[in-house]
């Protein structure tokens, strides 16, 4: 199913695990700021929505889309006890296939990033053909990608909690 068959604002409140005792950090890259502050926003409702704390949410900005990956490696570095990491940035097609190597970079840099260390990196870059696909997908009618990631930062951290809870 494509974005455009559901709304990336949704969740099922039942099914998120309790958040008021998780930390988390947001790397969000300047580039497009009118789009990933929407996106930033979304993510920040979100958590408040299920009840994280404010002073538990770590922001750095960066540049662009490329130096998230830079961005979110020195975060897991430098805040061990962050239970996860959005990445948030949004990259639109130009005249040139520099849209294509930014976003193969970014992608293989936050994988890279969620194998190499213990703190997952939650992907929350679009990757848009037009500025009119951001709009829609930041809070437009496709709701926002930053809530999405929120919630998906709110499961991984638990999943990751239990893991290493039967870890021992
Ligand atoms: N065109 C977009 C960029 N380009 C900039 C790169 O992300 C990077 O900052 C630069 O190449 C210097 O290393 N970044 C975006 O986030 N979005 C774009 O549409
Ligand atoms: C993804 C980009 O860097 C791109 O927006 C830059 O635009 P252009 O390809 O026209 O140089």
């Amino acid at each position: 199913m494509a974005t455009a068959g559901k709304n990336l604002s949704h969740y099922d409140k039942n099914t998120i695990p309790n958040a008021k005792d998780f930390r988390f950090g947001i790397v969000v890259s300047e580039w497009n700021d009118d789009i990933t502050e929407n996106l930033f926003q979304g993510a920040f409702d979100a958590w408040m929505d299920n009840g994280v704390l404010k002073e538990n949410i770590v922001r750095w900005n960066v540049p662009g889309s490329f130096e998230l990956i830079y961005g979110c490696k020195k975060m897991q570095q430098s805040f061990e006890m962050l239970d996860a990491i959005v990445a948030v940035g949004n990259v639109i097609q130009g005249e040139t296939k520099h849209f294509d190597f930014v976003c193969e970079g970014v992608t293989q840099g936050i994988k890279d990033l969620n194998v190499q260390s213990d703190i997952p990196v939650i992907f929350c870059v679009l990757t848009d053909n037009t500025k009119q696909q951001s709009i829609e997908r930041s809070g437009g009618i496709h709701g926002n990608k930053g809530a999405e990631a929120a919630i998906a930062a709110i499961k991984m951290a638990q999943l990751r909690k239990d893991a290493n809870f039967y870890k021992g």
